[in-house]
């Protein structure tokens, strides 16, 4: 087997874990109750951008070859490199919706009885979900050895979290008052003690 297609059964293994943990989370946040929510134009970008990156341009890559005039060599260090980086981002991703449990919402809502989730990774940064997607994206640029496939991930990654973070900062802001102001002022937003 070619290094490139070990790299490309990573993905597909992440990307099918990735599945498997958040869908409990998805069903169940249908049974509690939205009492506001910022949804938005923008919002909506940001969450194509993060599915086309992450999730539909790799898998057609995966699946066709295309575009094949922006593969590179593929290398074993990379693809080990890249499985480790994309097994952390599960386990933070698997960690983020333990803690956030029935606040979690894929996009900017508040919950009936929202609780602020400090504890776990939250007690480190503001966003470790988003940390996760930022691994995610990083493991995928090793993972799989095509320029346009392999970036695609941190692209997507970033036009979610430009377009939502200050939006939803505010969100909570205006939920919690002084207890989230209190809980930016002791924490960074995705990577600890750097930003
Ligand atoms: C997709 S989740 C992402 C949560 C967080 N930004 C992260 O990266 O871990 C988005 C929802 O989580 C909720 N949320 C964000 N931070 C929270 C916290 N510290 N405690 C409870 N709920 C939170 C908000 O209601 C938001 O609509």
């Amino acid at each position: 087997m070619s290094v490139s297609s070990i790299g490309e059964i990573a993905w597909v293994l992440g990307i099918v874990a990735w599945y498997f943990i958040r869908r409990p989370y998805e069903r169940r946040a249908k049974r509690v109750r939205v009492v506001s929510h910022r949804r938005s134009t923008s919002e909506k970008l940001g969450l194509a951008a993060a599915l086309l990156g992450l999730a539909i341009i790799p898998a057609f890559y995966v699946a066709t070859g295309i575009p094949e005039g922006a593969d590179h060599p593929a290398r074993l260090w990379a693809v080990v490199l890249g499985a480790v980086i994309f097994c952390l981002a599960m386990w933070v991703f698997r960690r983020t919706h333990k803690e956030l449990g029935r606040n979690w919402s894929i996009t900017l809502e508040i919950r009936d009885k929202h609780e602020l989730i400090r504890r776990g990774p939250y007690a480190l940064v503001r966003h470790p979900m988003y940390t996760s997607f930022l691994l995610m994206g990083v493991g995928q640029a090793f993972l799989l050895p095509n320029w346009v496939a392999g970036l695609a991930g941190l692209a997507g990654f970033a036009v979610l979290f430009l377009l939502r973070v200050d939006k939803e900062e505010r969100m909570m802001m205006e939920m919690f008052g002084s207890e989230y102001r209190d809980y930016m002022a002791d924490t960074k937003r995705i990577i600890p003690y750097i930003y």
